[in-house]
This record gives C-alpha cells, sequence and structure tokens, in this order.
C-alpha cells in the first residue's frame, strides 16, 4: 500500500510574522531576507519544478521554512542550506510542529557557496543520503547568480533547477545571443544545460515587501562539453563581456597572448575578429577555446622507490653528498594529469590514495614538486602558461620513498606532452636534477644505479621482482635532518665506488632473494635511527617475523622487510603492522618500470 502524502501546514503571512518575532528576527538586507508569505506561491514553484514524489531537493536559503513546507507536503526529501545560524536552527523546530514526516528534512547551516559536492553536503549533514536530483531554492538574491552556478558545478547530480531570483537576472539567466541581457551568467548557465523562464512573481508574496521584481528560472542540465574544457571556455567568457564593447580581437588579446595570437584562433574557430561576445553562442565560445587553447590534455606516471643499497660520503663544498645509490622502484605509482590553460592560473588537486599515506595539506601551490616540475620544463622553452595539475598519489609522503621526485618525473613528461615541449630525454634529465637528487631516476624506473648526488642514473635492465612489505610511519622523517645527523656522526665514506661488484649482480639476477638479503645496507640508517629510536622496534618486528632482510628506506622513516613470497610477505606485513607507530603497512612489488608490465 502505499504511504499517504505527508499532512503539512503552510507557514501563513501571521505564523511568518509570529516566528520571526519569536527568534528576534529583522531580515536583513545583506543576507537578501525576504520571506514569501503566500502559500499559492510556494505550492505553485514546487509544481513548476515538476519533480516526482521521493525526489532528494536541494534547497538553499530556506529562511523560515516556507518553500521548504512546500516541497515536504509534495512528499519531496530535502536538505535545505541555511546560513543563518539563527535560521538554521529554527527550521527543524518550526518543521517539526507543521509536518508529519519531519525526517524528510536535513538543516545544513552553511554558506551554500562553500558547498564542494554530494559528499560534502552528506558530511556536513552527518548523514548518507543519495546526491540531491534538483535545486529548488527562492535564493538569496544578492549572490543568485555564484550560488546556482557554484551548485551546478559541484553537483553533477542535480539534474534540475527551479529558482526563484530578480526578475533581470532571471532574464539575464535565459537569454541567448544577440540579446540585451545576455551576458556572463546566459553564457555559463548554457554551458551545463538549457534555461527558461518559467513564471514572475509578485512583491506582495514576500515580507518585506522586496523592491524588486522576481521571476522563476527552471533549468535542465544537458551535459555536451568536455569537463577540461571548462576552465578556458570560461575564462574567455568573462574576457569577452569585461570588455563588451571592444572587438573580440582586442578583447581576447591578453588571454590568447597577443592580438595576433587571439586574431588566428578566432579565425580557426570561424569567428568574425571584429565582432563582439555578445554575439557568440555557447558552441561559438568552446569551438574559440578549443582553438585558442595552449595545448592539450596529458597524462603521466612515475613510481616510488626504495634503495636497496645506499652508500654516502662526506659532503662536498656545496654541502651535499656523493652517493652511491641502487634504486629499486615499486608499483606505488603517482600519475599526473596536465591541462594547459588560457591566461596565467596555476592549481594543483592532490588526491591521496589512502589516508595512511599522509597528506599534502599544508603545501602551497608554488612549493607543490609537480609544479615547479612544469614550471621548469616551461621556463626552460621560454614559455609561461596557465595549468592545472592533479595528481593521483600512492607513495607515503616523506617516507623516504621519493613520492614527490615521482610527482616531479611525471610531470615533467606529461608537460612535454602537454605543451609540446621541444625538449630531449637528455633535456628531461637536466631539469630533474635541477629539482631534486630522486627526481632523475623518477624517469627512469626499474632498477637503476644512481651516482653522483644520486643524480646520474644508470638503468640496470630487469630483475626478478620481489616482494617487500613497507611499514608506513605515522610521522615523517626529514631528509637534511638525517643528513646532517650523518656528517654530526662522521660516518661519511672518503668516497663512493661508482660500480656494483660481480657478487651485487649475481644477487640481483637470483630469484632467490637469500644472496640479495645479505648485501642490502644503507649508510643512513644509524643516522635515521638516532633521530628516531623507536624505528628500531620496527626493525626487529620484521626480523623476528623472519624477512630476509629488514632496512631503512633511503632517509627514513619507512622500515622495509623483505618477503620471500607473497605468503610470507602477508605474515610480514601482519607482524609488522603490530609493531609499535604503524600507520600502516603496504606490500609492493620491485623493481617496475610505470607503463610496463
Ligand atoms: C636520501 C635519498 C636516497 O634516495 O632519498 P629520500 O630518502 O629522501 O627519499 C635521496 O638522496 C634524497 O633525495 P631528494 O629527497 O630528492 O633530495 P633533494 O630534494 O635533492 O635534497 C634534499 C636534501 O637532502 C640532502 N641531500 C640530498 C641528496 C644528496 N646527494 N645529498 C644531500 O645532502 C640535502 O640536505 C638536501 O637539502
Ligand atoms: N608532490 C609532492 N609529494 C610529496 N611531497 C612533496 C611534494 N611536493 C613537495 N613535497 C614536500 O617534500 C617532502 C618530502 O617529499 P617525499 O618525496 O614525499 O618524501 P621523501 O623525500 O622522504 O622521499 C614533503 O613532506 C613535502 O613537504
Amino acid at each position: 500500500m502505499m504511504e499517504p502524502s505527508p499532512h503539512v501546514d503552510l507557514l501563513t503571512p501571521a505564523a511568518i510574522r509570529d516566528l520571526a518575532r519569536g527568534l528576534d528576527i529583522r531580515p536583513t538586507k545583506t543576507l537578501g531576507q525576504n520571506f514569501v508569505h503566500d502559500a499559492g506561491t510556494v505550492r505553485r514553484i514546487v509544481a513548476a519544478a515538476g519533480l516526482a514524489p521521493g525526489t532528494h531537493v536541494l534547497e538553499v536559503g530556506p529562511g523560515l521554512g516556507s518553500l521548504t513546507l512546500a516541497l515536504l507536503e509534495a512528499d519531496m526529501r530535502v536538505s535545505a542550506v541555511e546560513i543563518d545560524p539563527k535560521l538554521a536552527t529554527a527550521l527543524p523546530r518550526t518543521v517539526e510542529t507543521r509536518c508529519d514526516r519531519p525526517e524528510n528534512l536535513r538543516v545544513v547551516w552553511a554558506d551554500a557557496l562553500t558547498i564542494t559536492g554530494a559528499g560534502d553536503l552528506n558530511e556536513r549533514a552527518g548523514s548518507a543520503w543519495e546526491p540531491p536530483r534538483a535545486l529548488v531554492a527562492n535564493l538569496p538574491y544578492n549572490v543568485s547568480v555564484p550560488v546556482l552556478l557554484g551548485l551546478i558545478e559541484a553537483i553533477p547530480e542535480l539534474e534540475t533547477a527551479l529558482v526563484m531570483v530578480q526578475r533581470e537576472v532571471a532574464e539575464r539567466l535565459c537569454a541567448g545571443p544577440g540579446s540585451r541581457t545576455y551576458g556572463v551568467p546566459s553564457a555559463k548557465l548554457a554551458w551545463y544545460g538549457e534555461a527558461r523562464l518559467a513564471g514572475n512573481i509578485g512583491r506582495s508574496v514576500f515580507w518585506p515587501e522586496p523592491h524588486v521584481d522576481s521571476a522563476l528560472v527552471k533549468f535542465q542540465r544537458r551535459p555536451r562539453y568536455e569537463a577540461s574544457e571548462r576552465f578556458d571556455t570560461f575564462s574567455l567568457i568573462d574576457q569577452a563581456f569585461a570588455q563588451r564593447r571592444k572587438t573580440l580581437r582586442k578583447a581576447l588579446a591578453d588571454l590568447c597572448g597577443g592580438a595576433d595570437r587571439a586574431a588566428a584562433a578566432l579565425e580557426s574557430a570561424g569567428i568574425d575578429q571584429r565582432s563582439r561576445g555578445e554575439a557568440l553562442g555557447i558552441d561559438d565560445f568552446v569551438r574559440l577555446a578549443r582553438a585558442a587553447r595552449p595545448g592539450r590534455v596529458a597524462r603521466a606516471s612515475a613510481g616510488g622507490k626504495i634503495n636497496l643499497l645506499l652508500d654516502v660520503a662526506r659532503p662536498d663544498e656545496r654541502g651535499y653528498h656523493p652517493l652511491r645509490s641502487l634504486f629499486c622502484g615499486l608499483d606505488l605509482i603517482e600519475t599526473v594529469t596536465v591541462t594547459p590553460r588560457l591566461g596565467e592560473r596555476v592549481d594543483v588537486t592532490t588526491r591521496c590514495a589512502s589516508k595512511q599515506i599522509g597528506d599534502l595539506a599544508g603545501l602551497s601551490t608554488n612549493d607543490h614538486l609537480a609544479v615547479r616540475a612544469v614550471r621548469a620544463a616551461l621556463a626552460r622553452c621560454g614559455r609561461q602558461a596557465g595549468f592545472h595539475l592533479d595528481v593521483d598519489k600512492h607513495v607515503p609522503v616523506a617516507g623516504g620513498m621519493a613520492g614527490g621526485s615521482a610527482d616531479a618525473a611525471a610531470a615533467l613528461r606529461a608537460a612535454r606532452e602537454a605543451f609540446d615541449l621541444d625538449l630531449s630525454d637528455d633535456d628531461l634529465h637536466e631539469i630533474a636534477r635541477d629539482l631534486g637528487a630522486d627526481v632523475a631516476f623518477g624517469l627512469v624506473g626499474g632498477l637503476a644505479l644512481g651516482l653522483g648526488y644520486g643524480d646520474v642514473v644508470t638503468p640496470l635492465g630487469p630483475a626478478p621482482t620481489r616482494t617487500f612489505v613497507l611499514a608506513i610511519n605515522e610521522r615523517g622523517l626529514s631528509t637534511p635532518e638525517v643528513f646532517a645527523a650523518f656528517d654530526a656522526s662522521g660516518a661519511g665514506r672518503a668516497a663512493c665506488e661508482d660500480a656494483l661488484s660481480p657478487r651485487w649482480m649475481q644477487a640481483l639476477a637470483d630469484p632467490d632473494p637469500s644472496a640479495l638479503g645479505e648485501l642490502v645496507s644503507n649508510d643512513l640508517t644509524d643516522a635515521a635511527l638516532s633521530l628516531r629510536p623507536d624505528l628500531r622496534e620496527i626493525m626487529r618486528a620484521g626480523d623476528d617475523a623472519g624477512a630476509v632482510c629488514t632496512f631503512v628506506s633511503g632517509s627514513g622513516p619507512t622500515i622495509v622487510a623483505l618477503a620471500r613470497d607473497d605468503e610470507h610477505a602477508a605474515a610480514l606485513a601482519r607482524a609488522l603492522a603490530a609493531a609499535p607507530g604503524v600507520a600502516a603497512t603496504v606490500i609492493a612489488t620491485g623493481p617496475v618500470v610505470p607503463g610496463e608490465d
């Protein structure tokens, strides 16, 4: 049997005033507060939205709850985002007394401009609902356009919207090219789908009565373009309308890197150079963005590493240490996607595979090694450009496993392709060495010998794959501090050998890991342990559990246990996970060259 519709008492004008008085609320201009006090109007809005019962609706700016109650009456589930703490607190109470299905409402006290997605909405609401499918709102008038565009972008699951806004804004949102009201909001909303006017609303349905007219806009999402094209398209739209009276050739000159480039892009997009932004529809802007873009989207990968051998000599006059390092690339792979952009804006999104591998939350865009790598590659070719980076991390942060260096290496490769840079592999190696000692290895992967500062890398060819268990530590360890402790101990070698002995080569080739286990060594071990004596216990746990060998990776604090086979690795992982200070264990194999099976 179908459940009966919820019973709801909509708010009357008297109820609105009572509620406001009880809350000591005087509608404020800054938050654009005008409350609808007419039942007919809120029912009309809900009817115009045309939604099936049970739809999860996002409402922004519910105020005292007039529209919220009408949505609940129509059997919707409502997430209401309210910025005013008094109103946000009062709304659930109002709904409890006026609706027999108050569980269909959840209120989120937040600025709608800060909502980043359906997951974020759930997190803030403290409950897990399916994503909202529709936005129905009497939008705060002073921020209606950014809220509407921002939510449509942030929550791709929103299929439709029915919003009440100031009438002039409604006309702008729905205007087409050539019309007097056509502008930035019209072109940007058209990127996402179709908008049309859905009726005017008189001033008398509000309390207090506003000084502006209102209208409804109905929006239907129709995705037609690639998300990666949005930034450039929107930049072009902003520029074209910022200088409305200029011809497009002039208006877009700065953004495109000169009037000639702008002219060439316009020509290849089939757009008259003398036309103005108001003549271009969204299809034209997208075509123009494609013609003007400074490159193409490109992706590359690089892996984290452990050092099977790390000999360290006394520092030279630069304070850097000559090394002999045997790198082993792991199947913990970082992937960097470079999206070139018009203009100069640079930003980066870093996604870490799990909480245990740490995060880069405190890192500024300019310090991000992947950003520095792309900039260095561009600079080498005398270029400057905007770009967006997407970094997918699997290597633990600050664990002595060169995750940042892998990001830089992948970014160099991806940037070369994205911007079609005239750089040879040798050029990339040179740029890599300036970015950090481990970056050159990141370009190569697999098994490799690192000489010089570890940045002169020679690949050693294929070798049997080993299984390692990595004990990831709760806290990172700073590489310079470990080198400083090493110097203070006076343990530095006079010089490092520049090759591997035949015994080493045999051990590396032997599928049985025993011989290798006897050779693995790291000169930084004592320095790392002097800073972090707690790591000893983790090493002991590996040895006690029968690891072929247990060692510190690079400058630490990751402790590595070499396993005989997969089953042995699982047992080692259990033993290491129980050791103090271990945040997580990861089973990894190597040597691995990213992109090769
Ligand atoms: C120790 C090793 C072993 O592979 O790796 P991690 O454990 O850090 O991953 C590397 O040598 C680290 O390489 P990487 O982390 O890229 O070093 P860089 O960014 O160039 O330098 C960081 C700091 O390490 C010191 N450093 C690095 C390399 C080297 N040959 N001598 C040094 O003295 C310097 O104090 C420098 O300021
Ligand atoms: N893309 C990046 N990934 C990781 N760390 C980065 C990155 N860019 C800059 N860093 C900085 O470098 C430090 C160590 O880098 P990382 O390569 O993760 O460890 P390690 O040098 O110990 O191998 C981090 O703590 C961080 O401050």
